[in-house]
C-alpha cells in the first residue's frame, strides 16, 4: 500500500524505527471484522454465528463477519462493526435512564450499543448533520428496535440551542482524518494531507463547543475518533480541558490498548496519558482514539445559561391527542401482540401527526422547529377507521415471545418477502401478524381467508 509520504515521515518521527515499521507493515495485513448482538431482542443469543471469539471489553462483541443479507441483521439482531469502534460506547459508561447525545452518530454502530445500554429507559438521542446519513442512521435504529430513540439531522449548533444543559452523558464521535481506517478502506488516504487534519481539527474544536454547551454541570463526554494524529486526539483533549471545566477520567487499558501520549500534545499535560490509542498492530481491530471526560462545573453557573433561553413564539404544531374512539382502533390491532413493558401504558402519552401515531421518547414541544426523523416509536398509521401498524413497530415487537406469528418455513420465501412478493402460507392467524424467519421477526405482513401472507416489508428497505 502506498502511503502518503508526510504520513510516514511523521510517524517515523513520532514512533521511532522500530515501532513505525511495526505500524505500517499492520497497514498492510487484513482488517478485523467484528460484529455485536442486540440484548433487546427476544432469545438475542440466537444466531447462526459462531460466538467462541468474544471482544473482552464489551458484553455483546464478537469477532467474525455477518451479512446484510441474513434474517439476524433485517430483525436488528445484530450490527456488524469494527472491534475497535466498541469502545467509545462502553467507555461512556452509560446507565438506563439516563438522557444521552450521540452528536456525530451517523451509520448508527455507537448509537446501537447505547440503546443497549439504555435497556429502553432513559432517551437517546442520535444526531446526524448530513440528510442521506441521517437516512441510514434512522433505518439502523428503527432495526434495533428500541422505544427510547430521538432521530434528529440537525447541526450541533441548531441542537445546542434547544437543548442547553440537558444530556447526562454526550459522545462526539467526530469527523476525523480517518487514519485509522487506511487499512480498512484505503480510498481514505485520497484525502489526507497535514492541512486537512488541521482543517479536521478545527472542525472537532467547532462541534465540541455545542456539545459542552448540552452537557449538563456534572455530565460526562466521551470524544473519540478513528485517526491517530495528536492534532485531532491528544491537542483536541487538551484544548478541552484548557477551556473548559473538565477532568480527563481514567479508561480502563484492554489488552491491545494502549495509553494516550502526553508529549504529543503541546501543552504536556500528564493525565493525557489516561485517554486511550488502539493501533493497527496491537491486534484489536482498526484505529482509534478515546477520552472520557467528566465536566466539574459548578451547578449555580449552568442553569444560569438555562435562564438565559427566550421563550421564542412557536409555530403552531400538527401534532394531537387521539380520541377514545381512535384508541379503541389503535388497541384492537395492538391487543393481538406482547408489548414491551416501556410501551405498556401506551395510552397516556400517545400522539398522532397527520394520522402517524407514535409513543414520544421526549415531549415533542421541546423539539419544535428540528428536524426530526423519529421520535419514540411509530405505532402506525390511522387511516379513517382503519390502523396499519408500522415497520418499526414490528421491530419493537422483536423483543418479545410472540403468538400472532408467522415464521416463514424456508430461505426462498424469506428472499421472495424480502423481495416484496406475497407468499402462500399455511396457516391459522388471519390479519396482522409478525413475519419471522428462523424466529428473528423483521416485519409485518397480513393473512387473509386466502391464506395469502401480504406483504408489508417497506418499499425503501426492499431486496
Ligand atoms: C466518525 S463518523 C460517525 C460514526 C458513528 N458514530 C458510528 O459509530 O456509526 C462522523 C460523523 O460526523 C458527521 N459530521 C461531519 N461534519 C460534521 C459537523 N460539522 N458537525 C457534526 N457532525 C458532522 C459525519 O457526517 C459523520 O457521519
Amino acid at each position: 500500500m502506498s502511503l502518503p509520504v508526510e504520513f510516514i515521515k511523521k510517524y517515523q518521527n513520532l514512533l521511532g524505527e522500530e515501532e513505525s515499521n511495526k505500524f505500517f507493515a499492520a497497514i498492510d495485513s487484513s482488517s478485523k471484522k467484528g460484529f455485536r448482538l442486540n440484548p433487546l431482542k427476544n432469545n438475542y443469543h440466537d444466531v447462526q454465528y459462531s460466538l467462541a471469539d468474544p471482544i473482552e471489553f464489551t458484553s455483546d462483541g464478537y469477532y467474525g463477519g455477518i451479512s446484510g443479507r441474513d434474517s439476524e441483521w433485517t430483525s436488528g439482531y445484530v450490527y456488524s462493526q469494527d472491534p475497535s469502534a466498541m469502545y467509545p460506547a462502553v467507555a461512556l459508561n452509560v446507565k438506563p435512564g439516563e438522557k444521552v447525545l450521540d452528536l456525530c452518530a451517523a451509520p448508527g454502530g455507537k448509537s446501537t450499543a447505547l440503546a443497549s445500554f439504555l435497556e429502553n429507559k432513559g432517551l437517546l438521542v442520535a444526531n446526524e448533520i448530513s440528510k442521506s446519513r441521517a437516512k441510514d442512521l434512522r433505518e439502523n435504529l428503527e432495526r434495533w428496535g428500541a422505544t427510547n430513540v430521538v432521530v434528529t439531522n440537525e447541526s450541533p449548533e441548531r441542537l445546542s440551542k434547544k437543548l442547553p444543559n440537558f444530556f447526562d452523558k454526550i459522545l462526539v464521535d467526530a469527523p476525523c482524518s480517518g487514519e485509522g481506517m487506511f487499512r480498512k478502506d484505503p480510498a481514505a488516504m485520497q484525502y489526507w494531507s497535514p492541512e486537512y487534519v488541521l482543517t479536521c481539527q478545527a472542525r472537532q474544536k467547532e462541534i465540541l463547543t455545542q456539545a459542552m454547551k448540552m452537557l449538563k454541570a456534572d455530565g460526562e463526554l466521551v470524544y473519540s475518533t478513528c485517526t491517530y494524529s495528536p492534532e485531532e486526539d491528544e491537542e483536541i483533549v487538551a484544548w478541552l480541558v484548557e477551556n473548559y471545566h473538565l477532568k480527563i477520567e481514567p479508561l480502563k487499558l484492554y489488552p491491545g490498548m494502549s495509553m494516550g501520549k502526553s508529549d504529543w500534545s503541546k501543552s504536556n499535560l500528564p493525565e493525557l496519558k489516561d485517554t486511550v490509542r488502539l493501533w493497527f498492530q496491537n491486534g484489536v481491530g482498526e484505529g482509534q482514539f478515546v477520552a472520557h471526560l467528566r465536566n466539574t462545573e459548578a451547578v449555580e453557573d449552568a442553569s444560569s445559561k438555562v435562564k438565559k433561553r427566550k421563550k421564542k413564539h412557536q409555530k403552531k404544531s400538527s401534532i394531537t391527542r387521539l380520541t377514545k374512539d381512535e384508541i379503541t382502533t389503535v388497541a384492537k390491532v395492538l391487543d393481538n401482540f406482547v408489548l414491551p413493558d416501556s410501551l405498556e401504558n401506551w395510552q397516556k402519552t400517545v400522539l398522532q401527526s397527520n394520522g402517524h401515531v407514535f409513543v414520544p421518547a421526549v415531549d415533542p414541544e421541546l423539539l419544535n422547529e428540528l428536524h426530526i426523523l423519529n421520535n419514540g416509536v411509530e405505532l402506525g398509521l390511522l387511516k379513517k377507521k382503519r390502523f396499519e401498524p408500522s415497520h418499526q413497530l414490528a421491530e419493537v415487537l422483536g423483543q418479545k415471545e410472540q403468538k400472532q406469528l408467522l415464521n416463514l418455513k424456508n430461505e426462498t420465501d424469506y428472499e421472495h418477502y424480502l423481495h416484496g412478493e406475497t407468499i402462500k402460507v399455511n396457516s391459522e392467524l388471519r390479519g396482522f401478524v409478525l413475519v419471522a424467519y428462523q424466529n428473528h421477526i423483521f416485519s409485518f405482513g397480513k393473512i387473509g381467508n386466502d391464506q395469502i401472507l401480504k406483504n408489508f416489508y417497506p418499499k425503501g428497505l426492499r431486496k
